[in-house]
């Protein structure tokens, strides 16, 4: 029977062509790693000086590991048990429905799956996803399903600009003004992903290894597992651990706080039996925002979000990779 959608046919002949290596970075990530997990509960507290040491740890994690937890965070488990079953029930929808139609008020445009752009299969993400701009699903109409993700990227947003504002005071952004004016319901998106089992050998990622492009990314993870950071030149497995969400520098803050932010890159190995789930939020600015270093020497050259985005989507065209920061290098 086909799968839905229809990865193995579409991706049979890349797999004949070009399997994918069993190169060491495959079985390389044996090692399991602890995210530092931080307690937000801390930041509302009547005592001052814990409130300054959980921003600390915040700013601690966001340098030396780009990656880390929070528990606390004010999404509630039952939030995240709908919007769980609201994924389930929404890519169990036809494939064709799911290409064609209007799901959830979304635009069939919105519904993307496996790699156009791939020219090899390690380029390949074993993967489909809904791309949710929040603007698309702000106004009231609408059913149940509509209504939880629009609590859920409520809640998100709240979360990723705590973060985001914690994280630019250390920069010199006091009031989180920056962050604030650039980054808007109208910049900002929502991201539902599905990993189906890929029960090709040489198989693909479910997601393939990138930095996120934006300012932060909050992820909801399920417990299945398979997310893997690049930590000192190794790929180690994130551990889910329940009740947890997973904040992540993306490229911006790097930029902005002149490489003390680290953006990691990351991946999601294919799982042969074992669907997975995940949910990101990502805090981007308007295109035509400007992304400049904090502190001199800029490490970066100024540029705006737009042309960032613009130099992207060329490299991937073009080679099928995503360059990133690296060709924003000030001379
Ligand atoms: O599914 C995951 O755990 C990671 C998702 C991710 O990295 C992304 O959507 O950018
Ligand atoms: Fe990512």
């Amino acid at each position: 029977m086909e799968s839905n959608p229809p990865l193995l046919t579409t991706y049979k002949t890349l797999f004949a062509k070009y399997p994918r290596p069993v190169y060491p970075s495959r079985i390389d990530a044996i090692e399991e790693c602890d995210l530092p997990i931080i307690d937000l509960s801390n930041l509302t507290s009547n005592n001052i000086n814990l409130v300054e040491k959980c921003k600390k740890e915040i700013v601690l994690a966001a340098s030396d590991w780009g990656f880390f937890q929070v528990i606390n965070h004010g999404i509630s488990h039952d939030l995240i048990l709908q919007l769980t079953k609201l994924q389930l029930d929404l890519f169990r929808e036809p494939f064709e429905k799911k290409k064609q139609e209007k799901l959830l008020e979304l635009a069939p445009e919105n519904y993307c799956w496996g790699t156009p752009t791939a020219t090899n299969v390690e380029q390949l993400s074993w993967s489909e996803a809904y791309h949710i701009p929040l603007n698309s699903i702000s106004g009231s109409v609408g059913g149940s399903m509509r209504k939880i993700i629009q609590n859920a990227s409520r809640a998100m947003s709240r979360l990723a600009h705590e973060m985001a504002s914690i994280l630019g005071a250390e920069l010199g952004d006091m009031n989180g003004s920056y962050i604030k004016q650039n980054c808007t319901s109208n910049t900002c998106y929502l991201r539902l992903n599905h990993y189906p089992p890929c029960p090709e050998p040489s198989g693909a990622f479910g997601l393939a290894p990138h930095t996120d492009s934006d300012f932060l990314t909050v992820l909801y993870q399920d417990q299945v597992g398979g997310l893997q950071l690049l930590k000192e030149e190794r790929w180690v497995n994130v551990r889910p651990k329940p009740g947890a969400l997973i904040i992540n520098i993306g490229d911006l803050f790097q930029a902005w706080s002149n490489n003390l932010y680290k953006s990691v890159k990351h991946r999601v190995v294919a799982n042969s039996i074992c669907e997975r789930f995940s949910v990101a939020y990502f805090l981007c600015p308007s295109y035509d925002t400007t992304i400049q270093g904090y502190s001199d020497p800029a490490i970066y050259r100024r540029f705006s979000f737009g042309e960032y985005k613009q130099q992207i989507k060329e490299d991937v065209q073009l080679t099928g990779h995503k360059v990133g920061l690296s060709r924003f290098l000030a001379l």
